[in-house]
């Protein structure tokens, strides 16, 4: 089972995930977290490009379309074991989203794994940016309300979940708990 976190920077996919994981391990499930950009020599590269003045710029976003689909390429194997569930921070779909809701995106992402379940942290880009370090170009909040927007329309293709990412953190992880539970054989009115 491939369950990928999506959302605007700073919309709780790392706590969310954190609290996920305990409340499947708890439940008996044996579970693998995986983050994209990766730790690779590629993925410090992205990072070192996302901290650049002009990372917003066309040809950089270009840039980083192909970089990030390199780096997800390096994670492919982990992605398929079927005896756990995958624990996603971001996808392919996260290039959709930032990069360009565009065939390019897709025909370069051709060989990446498709979500079982996306779960789409939705946040007001208001307090993404109070939330954000400050540290990546992408962290304003013209370039994350396109972001939201394309998210938005994206998700429809995948089997997914909306979660509002507003709230309180326990009530989200209670919203994510029961739109997970189904998926992995536990009992969603068990959870509070
Ligand atoms: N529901 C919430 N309410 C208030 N603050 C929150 C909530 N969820 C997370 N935070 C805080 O917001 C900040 C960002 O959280 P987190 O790192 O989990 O987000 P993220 O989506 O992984 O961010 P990024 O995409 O930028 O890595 C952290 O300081 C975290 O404690
Ligand atoms: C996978 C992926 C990520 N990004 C962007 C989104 C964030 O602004 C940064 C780093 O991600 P983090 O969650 O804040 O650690 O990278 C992107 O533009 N395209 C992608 O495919």
């Amino acid at each position: 089972m491939y369950i990928v976190f999506e959302g605007i920077d700073g919309a709780g996919k790392s706590t969310q995930i954190n609290l996920l994981k305990e409340f499947l391990e708890a439940n008996g499930l044996e579970v693998e977290c995986v983050v994209e950009p990766t730790d690779s020599e590629v993925g410090k590269l992205i990072r070192r490009i996302l901290q650049r003045p002009d990372s917003t710029t066309d040809h950089v976003q270009k840039t980083l379309g192909l970089l990030f689909a390199a780096d997800r390429m390096l994670i492919m194997d982990k992605l398929s074991d079927d005896k756990k569930v995958i624990l996603s921070d971001r996808s392919f779909i996260s290039s959709l989203a930032y990069q360009e809701h565009a065939d390019w995106i897709k025909v370069l992402n051709k060989y990446a794994k498709k979500p079982d379940l996306v779960l789409l942290l939705d946040l007001d880009v208001k307090k993404s940016v109070s939330r954000s370090s400050g540290e990546d170009e992408f962290e304003n909040e013209e370039f994350l309300t396109n972001v939201r927007a394309n998210y938005l329309e994206i998700i429809k293709d995948f089997n997914h979940e909306i979660i509002d990412a507003n709230k309180g953190i326990n009530k989200v992880s209670s919203d994510i708990k029961k739109a997970v539970a189904p998926h992995v054989g536990l009992c969603k009115d068990c959870i509070l």
